[in-house]
């Protein structure tokens, strides 16, 4: 079993006069993951979140870091022992990018010299070009801002790493991107994380565990991702995970099973003369897919389309899940998902019918085992 880093033990959040913001939460969280609060504006995702770093403290209940009762460490102390991200990056307008991600390690007595050697390391960790340290704040996009703002609570290096809703206010392709560096980040690094968001795909994309709360400040579900898409554990998280959780859940389900089968080929570009090779193996309904000279896809031909190029859909790779097999498969002219190895060469096609096949027969395998 994983290691605890942090556990809420019955808290219970009470502001003046209001009814609970958090009601009786225990959790555990383990060491080196992870973990997404969830749920809808209000339920008390920010609430618990601060009460790990005393920012709020609870009305009822013990929280422990690494076994210690967090109030046992005086709060300005405890804050500075953990990372911390909001939403807007929070950075001080009049600073350096340098100086603002210098400013714990400064505060902890590391000299001048040194945390900003150590600040322009961490501008590459996060990925951001070190002529960059030296603007203010205002002069970066929303994304690097964000980058920044995860430099500036990585720089102490702390175990912990508390993020509130860090990516919500950027556009979905930088979010995405942001998402991505953060779990590449996380294999090099293995913080504990407590992260919140509203948003569910960013959850189980995120999570290796999801606390899904309810509203009235209750936990409703914690579980694995996976766990929390297949089996909700009421209304609530089945109507807060949305209607497309079937199809989400294969996300999470390799897709060893799917055959990759040969397809008609045609290269272009490898020739001398710009003709074509044609490879007939396989019986695609008239379609035949282009490659170019070393194998990669480039489109396909249709069997009414001459040698018009039609682009072709997502690809498949190897160790991808079902869902993007599927997805291959769907989003492709000719209905046969294109699969590539590792260096991007044609391996084969894939059918939606037989990627539905492999998912029925896990299906019934998962049930036969309830
Ligand atoms: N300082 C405060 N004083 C009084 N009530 C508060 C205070 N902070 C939060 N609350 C109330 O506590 C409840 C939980 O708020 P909290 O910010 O923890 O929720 P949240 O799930 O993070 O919401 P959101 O996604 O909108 O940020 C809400 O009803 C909120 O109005």
């Amino acid at each position: 079993m994983a290691e605890a880093m942090i556990e809420f033990q019955s808290v219970t959040k009470q502001y003046q006069g209001g009814q609970a913001a958090v009601d009786d939460l225990s959790m555990s969280i383990d060491k080196g993951s992870i973990t997404v609060f969830v749920g809808p504006s209000g339920c008390g995702k920010t609430t618990s979140l601060r009460m790990i770093n005393r920012m709020v403290e609870p009305t009822k209940g013990t929280i422990t870091v690494d076994g210690k009762d967090v109030t046992s460490v005086p709060a300005a102390e405890l804050r500075r022992s953990m990372g911390y991200v909001m939403q807007s990056s929070g950075l001080m307008p009049h600073r350096s990018v340098l100086d603002n991600i210098a400013t714990v390690p400064r505060l902890n007595g590391v000299s001048k010299a040194d945390a900003r050697k150590r600040a322009e390391e961490l501008l590459d960790v996060v990925g951001l070009a070190s002529g960059l340290g030296k603007r203010y704040p205002s002069q970066l996009s929303g994304g690097q801002q964000q980058r920044v703002g995860v430099a500036r609570a990585l720089a102490a290096d702390p175990p912990v790493l508390l993020m509130d809703e860090p990516f919500s206010a950027v556009d979905p392709v930088v979010r995405d991107e942001l998402q991505r560096e953060l779990l590449r980040l996380q294999r090099d690094l293995a913080k504990t994380i407590v992260f919140v968001t509203h948003d569910i795909d960013e959850a189980t994309v995120l999570g290796d565990k999801v606390a899904v709360f309810a509203v009235g400040g209750k936990l409703a579900q914690y579980a694995t991702p996976e766990e929390i898409l297949r089996a909700p554990a009421n209304e609530f998280v089945a109507s807060f995970v949305g209607r497309d959780r079937g199809f989400r859940h294969l996300g999470f389900s390799a897709a060893d099973g799917v055959t990759i089968r040969p397809v008609p080929k045609v290269t272009r570009g490898g020739n001398a003369d710009g003709g074509t090779d044609v490879d007939a193996r396989g019986n695609a309904g008239g379609w035949r897919l282009v490659v170019d000279a070393e194998s990669r896809p480039l489109g396909w031909e249709g069997p009414g389309s001459g040698s018009d190029l039609i682009p072709g859909g997502s690809l498949f790779r190897p160790g991808d899940t079902l869902r993007r097999a599927l997805d291959s498969a769907l989003s492709s002219p000719s209905g046969l998902g294109v699969a590539v190895d590792g260096d991007g060469r044609v391996a084969g096609v894939i059918e939606a019918a037989e990627v539905l096949a492999v998912i029925e027969s896990a299906r019934r395998v998962r049930q036969d085992a309830l």
